[in-house]
């Protein structure tokens, strides 16, 4: 309730070739067309069934007509002026109740033929807790939602079983895909030595019988449906931001959990939060931190950085006739983030 209140105190192939469109405007430094832009959709967790409610029974949950949401996000991006580069998918496609009623693999099929009905859209996948309920990390690797190979070049990727990369759409732009289960109970098999550490931490800070239930205040984030980073990848994004520091480049993460305390509720961060933040800060290049799983969304902008840290309202608790997607246009010295439905228009600003 505390982040709540401060946040809103605080709310103030896509072509990897710099196109002929991008060249002319970077070369003339005209700001009226965007150098760049991409679309944004969070939480769709599609699933077959009725409509139902989240755990405390607080907010509704559209599972059918999540996917009539995806249509008319993917008609928005195919329709628009200038059309998204790419899509950015931060996680959660398809709901963990398909797994129950054996229907994953035919849910994810559905989805994806729902986002792939326009060939040229080139979408990057972000995983969510809801894609371990329903598949094994092993499968998902071999599944489309790994959209690694996107990147064109495999020296980008983290390391094989760590879902992390990099991509360049434009030259001065990268995007990092981050994996915030890298470190997790979900997606582990229970006798990995991955499971057994996950498994302590969350012990380490929850005692409550059902580890899915929230601990006391300052560790609620200590749940089986959350999870974090890894030395390694921490080591890895470490790399890929001195680089990209060296570049001058303007960088973009993309995680499923949320990083910032003000940017969502408390219950929603990855556990070491504070580890990635402290990464970003000794950076110059990042400017912004986009996210998803707290559906309810959230913004602000960190006062020491001034990296924009967003999450975006999920599709699965958007009624029928409202929407939740994105369309951002990237400028030369900032970002413009044309909401649709309950989300939000929102301008970033690059840090100097
Ligand atoms: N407060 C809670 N206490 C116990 N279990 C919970 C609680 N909140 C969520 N869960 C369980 O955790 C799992 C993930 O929750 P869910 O709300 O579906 O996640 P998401 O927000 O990613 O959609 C579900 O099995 C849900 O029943």
């Amino acid at each position: 309730m505390f982040f709540r209140l401060c946040r809103d105190i605080f709310n103030v192939s896509a072509s990897r070739r710099l196109t002929q469109k991008h060249r002319s405007i970077m070369e003339d430094g005209a700001q009226t067309q965007p150098l760049f832009s991409f679309g944004v959709i969070a939480d769709i967790q599609y699933a077959d069934i009725d409509d139902g409610y989240n755990y405390s029974q607080t907010s509704k949950r559209y599972y059918r007509s999540s996917l009539q949401l995806l249509g008319r996000a993917r008609e928005s991006w195919s329709e628009a002026a200038v059309k998204p580069d790419f899509v950015l998918q931060l996680g959660d496609i398809v709901d963990g109740f398909n797994k129950r009623h054996g229907a994953s693999q035919r849910a994810l099929d559905t989805v994806l033929r729902e986002f792939g009905s326009s060939p040229e859209l080139e979408v990057h996948h972000v995983w969510g807790n809801h894609e371990f309920y329903n598949f094994s990390r092993s499968s998902l690797l071999l599944s489309k939602l790994n959209t690694r190979p996107l990147s064109g070049d495999p020296a980008a990727a983290c390391c094989s079983d760590i879902y992390a990369y990099h991509f360049s759409p434009v030259p001065g732009f990268r995007f990092v895909v981050l994996d915030a289960y890298d470190v997790s109970v979900l997606g582990r098999e229970k006798d990995s030595e991955e499971y057994k550490r996950a498994m302590s931490l969350i012990l380490q800070h929850n005692d409550n019988e059902d580890l899915n239930c929230p601990p006391a205040y300052g560790k609620q984030r200590f749940t089986m449906f959350n999870g974090g980073f890894s030395t390694k990848q921490l080591d890895w994004l470490q790399s890929v931001l001195t680089s990209a520091d060296d570049k001058r480049e303007r960088v973009t993460l993309i995680s499923h959990l949320p990083v910032h305390p003000f940017s969502a509720d408390a219950m929603c961060l990855a556990w070491n939060f504070d580890e990635l933040l402290a990464v970003i800060r000794s950076h110059s290049c990042v400017v912004c931190f986009m996210a998803g799983h707290d559906h309810d969304g959230g913004y602000c902008r960190d006062e020491d950085t001034g990296v924009h840290h967003l999450t975006m309202e999920g599709v699965i608790e958007t009624p029928p006739n409202s929407d939740a997607h994105a369309m951002v246009s990237v400028y030369k010295d900032r970002m413009v983030l044309k909401g649709s439905g309950r989300v939000e228009d929102r301008v970033f600003p690059f840090p100097q």
